[in-house]
This record gives C-alpha cells, sequence and structure tokens, in this order.
C-alpha cells in the first residue's frame, strides 16, 4: 500500500515514477494477467448512448478494458445536444499523462475532440508516449445534427492528427467535411473519398456509408493504401441507433487491443454492432427520436414481473417434479402436457430431462414450457443441457458429477440462475457449496429403474449428506406416495423435499397422483418446511 501512496503523490511532479516498479512490485505481477486496454479521448454523453459511456460499454462487451481521458461533458438526450462543456487543454493534457504515464493502453481510440489545443495536446501526449494503434472517429456532428467540433478543428485534424492514425472512421458527412465539402451519393464516391483521406495521411480510412440513399444494406469502404475492401450488414430498421458511431470505432479499437490484424477487428466489430442493435430494435429509453442500444445484451430481459424469473427460494424443493422423455412417449404426451398437468397437481419446481430429444426438439419444448412455469410463478431448470438453458433463458440447471462442473456452469450463467448438483456424499456436498450452487439433489435414496446404474445411498446416506450440507437439499431416487413419508420424517435440517420422476410421469394421470403426493409430503408427521 505504501508503495502505491507514494507514487500516487509523487505522480503530478514526476509522471514517470510511475513506470518504475519497485523489484517486490515486479515479482507480484509475473503471474498475472495482462488485459488488452483501449483509452478513449472522446466527450460525456449525458444520455449515455455515445461517447465516453458508449466506449466503455462497447470495450466491457467486446471484454477489453477502457480507461477514459474526457475532452467535453455534454448536457444531452434522445432528443439532442443541449449543452457542451469542453474541458481546458491543459486538464486534458493531465488526464493523458495520468493514464498514459501509468497504464500503457495497447490502443488509444478518438471520439468528441473540440478545441485545436485539445488535438495538438493529444498529438504531444502521444509522441510522448507512442501506443500501439491509433483509431481516430473524427466526430463532427452528433447523429441529431449538432456541431461537436467545429470547422476551425479540421485544419489541425488534417495536419497533425490523421498523418498519426491507423485508421479513421468518418461517417459521410464527416468524409466529406474533411474533402472541404465534396458530395458522397455512391459508393464510388465513398471510395474516392477513402483515397482523398488515406493521402492526408492516415494507414486506412474506413467511409461508413450507413447514410447513403437507396442502399438496402449498410456499406462501408475500406481503403488500406492499397486496395479496396467492402464491408456490408443488414440495415437494421430501428430508431435506436444513438452512439453506432463511437461504438463501432470502440470496437474496432478493443479487437486491434485483442491483437486482431485491422480487417479481421472491423469484420468482429460490425457483426458486433449489428447483433446489439438488432437485439435493441424495440427497446425504449427516453421520447426523443433517436434513442440509444443495448451494448450488453441484457435490457430485454427486463420483462413484465408475470414473465421475469423470481429468486431461488429452497421451498421450491418441496414438490421437485422431473420429466423423462421415455415416459412421455409411453403415454403419448407432450413435455408441455405433461408439465401443465404437473403444475396443475401443485409441483413446487420442474426440470426438463430429456435425455434423448434432438437438441432443435428440446430447445423448442424448453420455451413453451417456461413461458408456462414463468405464468405459473414455477422454476424451470434444465438436465445436463446449459446450452439450451442459455438459448431459452430457462431459471437454471441442474448437473451431476460427470456434467459441466457447477463453477463453469456458474460462470456461463451468471450470478442468478439457479443451479442444483447431484451429490451422494458429504465431499460432493461441500464442492457444489465453494462451486456456487444453490441446493443438491441428494440420492438415490430408494432404487429406481429410471436412471440406469444408480447407486442407492439410502435414508442413511441422505440423512448423512443433509447434515453435512451447506446447501438446501432435494431426495431423489425411487421416491413416490408409499414412502415420502419415511424421507420426510428423516427430519434433518436442510432437506427441503423431494424430487421424483417416475412417480409422476409414469402414471396415467399426472395432476391426480401430484395432489397425491403433495398431500403426503404436507400431511407428514414432521413439517420440512
Ligand atoms: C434434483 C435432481 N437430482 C439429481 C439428478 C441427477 O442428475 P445426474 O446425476 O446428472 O443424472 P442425470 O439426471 O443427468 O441422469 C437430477 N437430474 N435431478
Ligand atoms: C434422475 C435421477 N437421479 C438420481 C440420483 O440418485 O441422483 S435418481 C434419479 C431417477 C429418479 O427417478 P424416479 O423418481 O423415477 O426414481
Ligand atoms: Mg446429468
Amino acid at each position: 500500500m505504501g508503495f502505491h501512496c507514494s507514487h500516487v503523490f509523487s505522480a503530478h511532479h514526476n509522471p514517470k515514477n510511475f513506470l518504475s516498479l519497485s523489484p517486490v512490485a515486479a515479482m507480484q505481477r509475473e503471474d498475472k494477467v495482462r488485459v488488452p486496454h483501449v483509452l478513449t479521448v472522446a466527450g460525456s454523453d449525458s444520455g449515455a448512448g455515445a461517447g465516453i459511456q458508449a466506449d466503455l460499454k462497447a470495450c466491457a462487451s467486446r471484454g477489453v478494458y477502457c480507461s477514459t481521458v474526457i475532452t467535453a461533458v455534454t448536457a444531452q438526450n434522445t432528443a439532442g445536444v443541449q449543452g457542451v462543456n469542453i474541458v481546458a487543454d491543459e486538464f486534458v493534457a493531465e488526464q493523458l499523462n495520468s493514464v498514459l504515464s501509468d497504464m500503457r493502453p495497447d490502443v488509444v481510440k478518438t471520439g468528441m475532440l473540440p478545441s485545436i489545443g485539445i488535438v495538438k495536446v493529444l498529438c504531444q501526449s502521444l509522441k510522448e508516449f507512442p501506443v500501439g494503434a491509433l483509431i481516430v472517429d473524427p466526430v463532427m456532428v452528433s447523429t441529431s445534427g449538432d456541431v461537436l467540433a467545429g470547422p476551425s478543428v479540421l485544419d489541425t485534424f488534417r495536419q497533425d492528427l490523421l498523418p498519426m492514425a491507423d485508421i479513421v472512421t468518418p461517417n459521410l458527412k464527416e468524409a466529406s467535411a474533411l474533402l472541404g465539402g465534396v458530395s458522397l451519393e455512391t459508393v464510388a464516391d465513398m471510395r474516392s473519398a477513402a483515397k482523398s483521406i488515406h493521402d492526408i495521411g492516415p494507414r486506412n480510412v474506413l467511409v461508413k456509408g450507413g447514410d447513403l440513399p437507396d442502399s438496402l444494406d449498410a456499406i462501408d469502404v475500406l481503403f488500406d493504401g492499397k486496395d479496396f475492401f467492402e464491408f456490408r450488414s443488414s440495415r437494421i430498421k430501428t430508431p435506436n441507433t444513438h452512439g453506432t458511431g463511437c461504438s463501432l470505432a470502440s470496437s474496432i479499437a478493443a479487437e486491434l487491443a485483442k491483437g486482431s490484424p485491422m480487417i479481421s477487428a472491423i469484420k468482429v466489430a460490425k457483426r458486433y454492432i449489428e447483433s446489439a442493435l438488432s437485439y435493441s430494435k424495440d427497446i425504449i429509453i427516453g421520447n426523443g427520436c433517436q434513442g440509444p442500444f443495448d451494448h450488453l445484451l441484457k435490457l430485454k430481459n427486463n420483462e413484465p414481473r408475470l414473465h421475469r424469473q423470481r429468486p431461488f427460494d429452497p421451498t421450491d424443493l418441496f414438490l421437485y417434479a422431473v420429466t423423462d422423455s421415455r415416459m412421455n412417449l409411453k403415454w403419448g404426451r407432450s413435455i408441455t402436457d405433461g408439465v401443465k398437468a404437473a403444475i396443475e397437481g401443485g409441483v413446487t419446481m420442474i426440470q426438463l430431462r430429456e435425455k434423448e430429444a434432438d437438441t432443435r426438439d428440446f430447445l423448442e419444448a424448453a420455451k413453451a414450457c417456461l413461458e408456462i412455469c414463468r405464468f405459473h410463478g414455477v422454476p424451470l431448470l434444465i438436465n445436463d443441457r446449459i446450452d439450451v438453458a442459455l438459448a431459452c433463458d430457462a431459471d437454471g440447471v441442474h448437473v451431476g458429477q460427470c456434467d459441466m462442473p457447477a463453477s463453469v456452469v456458474r460462470t456461463l450463467l451468471g450470478p442468478e440462475k439457479i443451479i442444483g448438483v447431484s451429490c451422494k456424499t458429504p465431499e460432493h456436498a461441500q464442492q457444489a457449496y465453494l462451486d456456487g450452487a444453490d441446493y443438491i439433489g441428494c440420492g438415490g435414496v430408494f432404487p429406481t429403474n429410471t436412471k440406469e446404474n444408480n447407486l442407492t445411498i439410502g435414508l442413511d446416506g441422505l440423512k448423512t449428506v443433509c447434515l453435512a450440507s451447506k446447501l438446501p437439499v432435494v431426495a431423489i431416487g425411487g421416491i413416490g406416495i408409499s414412502n415420502a413419508h419415511s424421507v420426510m420424517d428423516l427430519s434433518v435440517p436442510n432437506l427441503k423435499g423431494v424430487a421424483v420422476v417416475s412417480a409422476l410421469f409414469d402414471r396415467e394421470s399426472i395432476s391426480t397422483e401430484t395432489q397425491k403426493l403433495h398431500r403426503v409430503l404436507t400431511e407428514s408427521t414432521t413439517s420440512i418446511r
């Protein structure tokens, strides 16, 4: 700590001291991972659709660290720009010094550079602290038509900044402004503009044709000084395009920081923007005519309360129905019919265990079951198939000792989803807890024909695991109306209920059997709730 403090205090006087690590600090870094890093030098957008905020989100989404130097603070929303407060040149210089001297970004990406002084201090800083690549997004006019960098800055752009750039990414208006107002209406015009801008000095020029009239696709043209490349993506009908320019440039910067060559970086960045726009095409933020999009592809999950997953409640394990494709086939039922009947009978949790189903059929069935379960407030988990759970946004998964480790599942599914792990020993239960599971399934309590070669641990085995477990437990294996009470009567802490396959699904009436079992559990001498 002392080491860090002394450097923070000395930074203003001698920023280069940041770089001289003590041998101890250097050693501490040996086994650490250095992450790709983009520094964005841009303006703040209070509406957070564009500028610094878009850059941060785009880089985070692409898995790259992003530091920020703020050149202006704008008062901005989905209707337009209401005010701009330009940061003093000296303070932009100080921010640049702080970041570049210590954090050594791989790539610098520029956005709004609203004054000649700011462009000059940036060029000076980059000469002092060279970086792997410089991406210049020549932001001049906001998408709402407001001027963000006046014509007076253009000369400094052309003379000082563009010759240092690895790539410059103008839209049609910006390309035209850089070239003194030429008209750009066709792909051929874009090509010739890219060539002329290249003559100013940047190594690559990407002219973005999003505003090109009469074009079904969004066409961008790259000139690398030798060849032309065209990038096409489908034009997504949405008002939520505010910040696409900033985000594209940041995403290119992010890919370059990861070590991609220029063409792959542009391709990946364009694909990312296209998917994010398509995902966000119907979201509503603000009342203006151009909304932001969802860089992290998460906002749409905020469905109405009825359709949203609720937090895991251990009492959901009380009567846990596990489906079986063979039993459904035997009784001529669809998965959804089985699920509906079990819910009608009073189950408190459902797991789709469809070992034989084709992936596509399984996914479709899972989506349909999820709709039914969300409507009734019953959590729906998927057995084994993390991919299916992710694809249908199920409430969670159940995995066994030979399936994907729960720690990996947790990383893939995130903190909110429910994860259950099959355990037969206290050691399994301890590991499930450490791996971030929410509950354990413990069995086979009794012999079963449903799962081949399943080890029966008996009531004693169940008791041992329950006593050792730090997680709630659901008992499984050969449990039905005739023996459920003996499980409940164990009256051990953590035992919250029973999970059942054949006693519900290998029966003529699923709902009747479910009701009967529910009654047995409720009436059992010791309430485990
Ligand atoms: C609630 C519950 N407990 C245990 C299991 C068994 O899971 P696993 O050991 O992975 O075996 P399969 O079900 O995949 O055959 C379960 N599914 N549910
Ligand atoms: C899927 C499963 N897992 C078990 C375990 O011991 O982990 S026993 C089992 C099958 C449970 O089916 P039934 O209720 O028909 O006996
Ligand atoms: Mg399994």
